[in-house]
């Protein structure tokens, strides 16, 4: 009954308006999915292969229709027929059809778009919904959100060398006054820039992109905003970075563009400390490069201790990666991206390396996204604790708050919150 008998691909837009990929998966008993894939813009070097066509006149060499035709093609040739409950053997054939270790040749693209409408059909054709068929009974944990509320960095046209200024409602007793909270703190936001001249236009991710000239500038008017919302920084509501620090890291320093200086690597292990000092920062990604090891094993064991350091670029959701970090103590938590490994069941492999090791999870959308909703589901499946997906405007990231609204109302009483544990 479970068996796949239609796999279907399709080219859609992101909230970029660039192309991406959509799958449908219809069972012979006539339960379907139906997943969307997202696109990075500050992606890590080492992430599985979006396949683009390279043709500038199909969507300006943006385009899909490799990956689109790779689904409807080879991969509904080789898993037709294929049992939608073998999700391991699902991806597997999948991996072994594409042959490359970055999934480049059908694209990690058409291969993710594929698994996540598999688990899909198959949850739907268990009349359970994802997170539950993914997580099991126990699946119950709604995650602490990191919403970002200024951009700069690679989703912004602003001079602000960080890309993502993010609020985390530790303080919530649920979910949803979580998202009361971060909509409040958005909106007085919004009201303090136009109060101060300042632009209140958003970037990539719905956070607004005013013209500051640095993390100083953004962090205060952060902290003025959750104040004057009426909660306490650092208790109610904490602060998170995502510097991507590999976008700006140049022959060995990090260069801010923006500030017109230029940071060694331990100026900039300092001055990252410094604003850890200075304003209730609990949590920061990619606070060092991909490639500067060095540097985040000396920010590990300086920091470690003390405040989330999540690797996004230097794992790319990859279990080997992560696992050299873990040997050699870098990073203490794992940012989680579906489309940077490309499978579902190489996603959960890596949630559970990460656990194991007692190293935080934060699952996570990307600057490109669409209103899929799964990495809403996946959070709760896996029980990680947070979730970043954006500002609180934008549909593409207010479909997985909304998501998430509905599951907490699903679980009832049962459900619990990752701030309140
Ligand atoms: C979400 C992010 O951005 P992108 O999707 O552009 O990599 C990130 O860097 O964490
Ligand atoms: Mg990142």
């Amino acid at each position: 009954m479970t068996a796949i008998s239609q796999v279907i691909g399709r080219q859609i837009l992101d909230s970029r308006g660039n192309p991406s990929v959509e799958v449908d998966v219809v069972l012979a008993d006539g339960s379907s999915g139906r997943a969307a894939v997202p696109s990075g813009a500050s992606t890590g070097a080492n992430e599985a292969v979006e396949l683009r066509d390279g043709d500038p006149r199909r969507f300006h060499g943006r385009g899909v229709s490799n990956a689109v035709a790779a689904v409807n093609g080879e991969v509904a040739d080789a898993v037709t027929g294929l049992d939608a409950e073998e999700q391991a053997l699902i991806d597997t054939t999948m991996i072994d059809l594409d042959g490359t270790k970055e999934k480049g040749r059908l694209g990690a693209n058409a291969i993710l778009g594929v698994s996540l409408a598999v688990a899909k059909a198959a949850a739907a054709a268990h009349r359970q919904p994802l997170y539950r068929y993914v997580g099991g009974a126990g699946a119950r944990l709604l995650p602490v959100p990191m919403m970002n509320i200024i951009n700069g960095g690679a989703h912004a046209d602003n001079p602000l060398d960080f890309q993502e200024f993010m609020i985390a409602p530790v303080g919530a007793p649920t979910f949803s006054e979580a998202v009361r909270m971060g909509s409040e703190v958005f909106h007085t936001l919004r009201r303090e820039l136009a109060g101060a001249g300042h632009s209140t236009n958003v970037g990539d991710e719905g956070g607004f992109a005013p013209d500051f000239a640095d993390a100083d500038e953004a962090l205060t008017f952060v902290v003025r905003a959750i104040e004057k919302s009426g909660y306490r920084p650092g208790t109610d509501l904490a602060v998170c970075l995502d510097p991507a620090s590999s976008e700006f890291f140049h022959d060995g320093a990090y260069v801010y563009a923006g500030e017109k200086r230029t940071r060694a690597v331990d100026e900039h292990i300092d001055y990252l400390l410094e604003l850890a000092g200075r304003y209730p920062i609990t949590s920061i990604e990619d606070p060092m490069a991909e490639d500067d090891f060095t540097g985040w094993k000396r920010l590990t064991a300086r920091a470690g201790d003390r405040l989330q350091l999540v690797g996004d670029d230097v794992f790319c959701t990859d279990a080997d990666r992560l696992t050299s970090g873990i040997e050699e103590r870098y990073a203490n938590a794992i940012l989680v991206k579906v489309n940077q490994i490309g499978t579902l069941t190489e996603t959960l492999r890596t949630v559970e390396t990460a656990h194991r090791a007692g190293y935080r999870v934060v699952m996570s959308h990307r600057s490109g996204e669409t209103e899929d909703t799964t990495i809403a589901d996946l959070a709760v499946a896996t029980g990680c604790g947070q979730i970043k997906t954006g500002s609180l405007s934008r549909s593409d990231r207010t479909a997985k708050y909304n998501q998430l609204l509905r599951i907490e109302e699903e679980l009832g009483r049962t459900a619990r919150y990752a701030g309140a544990v």
